[in-house]
């Protein structure tokens, strides 16, 4: 992989962080995990985390993790960004659904109810320091029928999504109040990102 000095590293599989990259301009490559690493065993949620505490957490070890592989591929040191983004109903963790079932239980709670999303950003810039942000923003969708539920897993949306839903999808229907972060939902905060990536000195 050729990396030019003036692009960045995303460390990211989503297709959605590298669109929302693209939007404000910012020429990157993508750095993705190698077959060994274990992304599952990563994002456990710890005895009595706080939905704050994990996406933070799970955010730094994403961003360690990229940054030993930047070192392993013998990539130049060209600033390294990562996100998490995590589904928080009260103090309840909602990652990604594993199947039909819990993307079920999952709609079905979130449906009349505010709940958060978090989103947490970190870029690791010269000499390894590391600079973080983190963006919460609030969503209540509204109620949704059985048949809607129904017909919303079947479309295959919930997956790979944490809160087994995507904003940018046909759940926009139900989205009945948004504050904070657009981007930041979708699982990437353009403004706190730019923000984050200008003190890295990044031009774009
Ligand atoms: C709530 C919500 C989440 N999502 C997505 C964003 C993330 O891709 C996913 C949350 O999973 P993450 O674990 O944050 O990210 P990821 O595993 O998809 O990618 P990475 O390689 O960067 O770790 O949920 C939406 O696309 N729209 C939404 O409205």
């Amino acid at each position: 992989m050729t990396i030019s000095h003036e692009s960045i590293l995303l460390a990211s599989q989503s297709p959605r962080r590298r669109q929302l990259l693209e939007q404000i301009g910012v020429a990157h490559e993508l750095l993705l995990p190698e077959a060994h690493e274990d992304a599952e065993a990563l994002e456990a949620v710890l005895e009595g985390e706080t939905p704050d505490a994990y996406v933070q957490r799970v955010t730094r070890a994403k961003l360690d993790a990229a940054v030993a592989r930047r070192a392993r591929l013998e990539l130049p040191a060209v600033p390294v960004l990562v996100a998490d983004t995590t589904v928080a109903l009260g103090k309840r963790i909602l990652g990604k659904p594993a199947d039909e079932a819990e993307a079920r239980t999952m709609l079905r709670a979130l449906c009349g109810h505010t709940h958060r999303v978090l989103t947490a950003v970190a870029v690791a810039c010269e000499g390894n320091r590391v600079l973080h942000a983190l963006s919460v923003s609030r969503v209540r969708l509204e109620g949704m029928r059985e048949t809607d539920i129904d017909a919303y897993i079947a479309s295959g949306e919930p997956f790979g999504k944490a809160g087994a839903y995507g904003i940018q999808g046909r759940i926009a229907a139900f989205v009945a109040h948004v504050e904070g972060s657009y981007s930041g939902i979708m699982g990437l905060p353009l403004h706190e990102t730019a923000m984050l990536l200008r003190q890295a000195h990044v031009r774009f």
